[in-house]
């Protein structure tokens, strides 16, 4: 039987190496990222985000936490400049989440949550492809701070009755995730991983300064979707991140002073 990896204690993060060793690995992720240390680098583009709301297909529990998809067989939605070179395409975005408001985030600058839009290198065919090299991926990471109620957030967790438990899924059509993104996109970036299985070290990592803002109440419907499947026993969707892992001397560079 492939075990079924998750974020209890016994196929939580602690145990991801026994599957898969690479948990281990030089360039893991996410990381505590240290304000301080972060060297300026004036030679860091701005990003150049452009995201088509018509590219928006579809929200899905995948167990783990809710993703919702696109559709990325053009450049509609694309992500260029900052840290990378080339095309990337929008392929889905996600969150991690804590059972309370002071955990949750997986790059620590800490907080309740963490925003993840995933984009794949158009130099590759696929996103599949692209997940296995090293310049495969782009993630852009944005913090959730516990405070006002954020009513761009809100149109996600409103199709969230429909996604409750693993496997469910409901189409999702028009949405803009670019309402999402702070005000300001100054960012950190680093070279390292997906922070689930298979943990694969294909991301460039563009971690934003500026939190948005989630309200408790907002934070408590995360809380409300289950890991399980319908007709299993109820475990609530939470603490569905990653700590820290090793810098293992990568530098982390700030595109801002
Ligand atoms: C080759 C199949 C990969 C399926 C998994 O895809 C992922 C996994 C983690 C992340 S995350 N938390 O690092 O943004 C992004 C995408
Ligand atoms: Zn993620």
């Amino acid at each position: 039987i492939t075990m079924s990896w998750g974020y209890a204690p016994h196929n939580g993060p602690d145990k991801w190496a026994d599957n898969f060793p690479i948990a281990n690995g030089p360039r893991q992720s996410p990381i505590d990222i240290v304000p301080g240390q972060a060297s300026y680098d004036p030679g860091l583009k701005p990003l150049n985000i452009n995201y088509d709301p018509s590219t928006c297909m579809d929200i899905l529990n995948n167990g783990h936490s809710f993703q919702v998809t696109f559709t990325d067989d053009t450049d509609s939605s694309t992500l260029r400049d900052g840290p990378i070179s080339g095309v990337y395409r929008l392929k889905q975005f996600h969150f991690h989440w804590g059972a309370s408001d002071d955990r949750g985030s997986e790059h620590t600058v800490a907080g309740p949550a963490e925003l993840h839009l995933v984009h794949w290198n158009t130099k590759y065919p696929s996103f599949g492809d692209a997940a296995s090299k090293p310049d495969g991926l782009a993630v852009v990471g944005v913090f959730l701070k516990a405070g006002d109620d954020n009513p761009n957030l809100q149109k996600v967790l409103d199709s969230f009755s429909a996604i409750k438990t693993k496997g469910k899924q409901t189409s999702f059509p028009g949405f803009d995730p670019s309402i999402l993104l702070p005000g300001s996109l100054d960012y950190w970036t680093y070279d390292g991983s997906l922070t689930t299985p298979p943990l694969l070290e294909s991301v460039t990592w563009i971690v934003c300064k500026e939190p948005i803002s989630v309200s408790s109440g907002q934070m408590s419907q995360f809380r409300s979707l289950l890991f399980t499947p319908e007709g299993e026993a109820e475990c609530c969707m939470v603490d569905n991140y990653r700590p820290p892992q090793p810098l293992k001397g990568r530098p982390v560079r700030a595109s801002f002073q």
